[in-house]
C-alpha cells in the first residue's frame, strides 16, 4: 500500500528530466527557466542588498579548512548563504534547490545530502582561471550549480564568460556561456574544469552552490 501511494506521488517534472538528460548526454546543462523573472529579480535585489551591506569576503581557493586569498586565479567576493537564516528570496531560492535534490535522488540515486551557496560579486576586471570545483583529499562536491543575477540589459561583450571545457572524442572544445541574467547552469564538478572570464564592465552578479554527498 504503501509502495503504491509512492508511485501515484511521483510526478514527472519536464524540466528536471531536461536537465538530468543533458548531464548525462553532456556533462552540464544550460537552463533560462529555472527561476521565474520576478524570482530572479528578488535573488538580484537580495545580493544588492546583502553586497551594499559590506559583509561581502574576497573569494578564497581551497575549501573552508584550508583557504588562501589569490587575486591572480580569482577575483570575486562572496558572501556564503546560511540556510538556517534565510529571508524570502533565499527561501524560495532554496524551495526549488530542495525540489531538484529530491527528484535527483529519487531518479538518478545522487545521495545528494547537503548543499552550499554563496552569493558572488565579480568586479570590473576580475577572473576566475581555469579550475575544477573539488579540492584535494575531498570529493564530496557532486554537482556545480550557478545561477547569474545580473541586468536585463547585459551584453556579451561586458565578458565574464563562464568556459566549460569539454571533451569532444579526445579533442578539447570550449563551451562559452553568457552570463544573461536567469540563466542556471548545472555541471559535474568533479570532472569539468572551467574558468569565468574577465569582466569588462561594472559587475557581475550571480548566486553559486554545489550539492554534496555529505
Ligand atoms: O560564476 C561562474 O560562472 C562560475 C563560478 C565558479 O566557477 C566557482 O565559483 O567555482
Ligand atoms: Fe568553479
Amino acid at each position: 500500500m504503501n509502495q503504491l501511494f509512492e508511485e501515484i506521488a511521483f510526478v514527472e517534472n519536464p524540466l528536471y528530466e531536461r536537465i538530468i538528460e543533458d548531464i548525462i548526454a553532456q556533462k552540464y546543462a544550460v537552463v533560462e527557466d529555472f527561476f521565474t523573472e520576478e524570482e530572479v529579480q528578488v535573488l538580484r535585489q537580495s545580493l544588492i542588498e546583502k553586497h551594499e551591506e559590506d559583509v561581502f569576503k574576497k573569494a578564497a581557493i581551497g575549501n573552508r579548512v584550508n583557504e588562501v586569498i589569490v587575486k591572480s586565479i580569482r577575483g570575486d567576493v562572496i558572501l556564503w548563504i546560511d540556510e538556517t537564516h534565510t529571508n524570502t528570496a533565499e527561501n524560495l531560492f532554496f524551495t526549488k534547490i530542495n525540489s531538484l535534490i529530491s527528484y535527483l535522488n529519487k531518479t538518478c540515486f545522487l545521495g545528494i545530502l547537503r548543499k552550499e551557496f554563496h552569493y558572488a560579486v565579480y568586479p570590473q576586471g576580475t577572473f576566475y582561471k581555469r579550475h575544477l570545483d573539488t579540492f584535494q583529499n575531498d570529493d564530496r562536491r557532486k554537482l556545480s550549480f550557478v545561477c547569474y543575477l545580473n541586468e536585463a540589459d547585459w551584453l556579451a561583450d561586458y565578458g565574464g564568460e563562464l568556459v566549460l571545457y569539454l571533451d569532444a572524442n579526445g579533442k578539447e572544445v570550449e563551451k562559452v556561456i553568457y552570463p544573461y541574467p536567469g540563466r542556471v547552469v548545472i555541471f559535474e564538478s568533479q570532472i569539468l574544469e572551467h574558468e569565468v572570464r574577465p569582466v569588462t564592465n561594472s559587475q557581475r552578479l550571480s548566486i553559486t552552490g554545489w550539492l554534496k554527498t555529505r
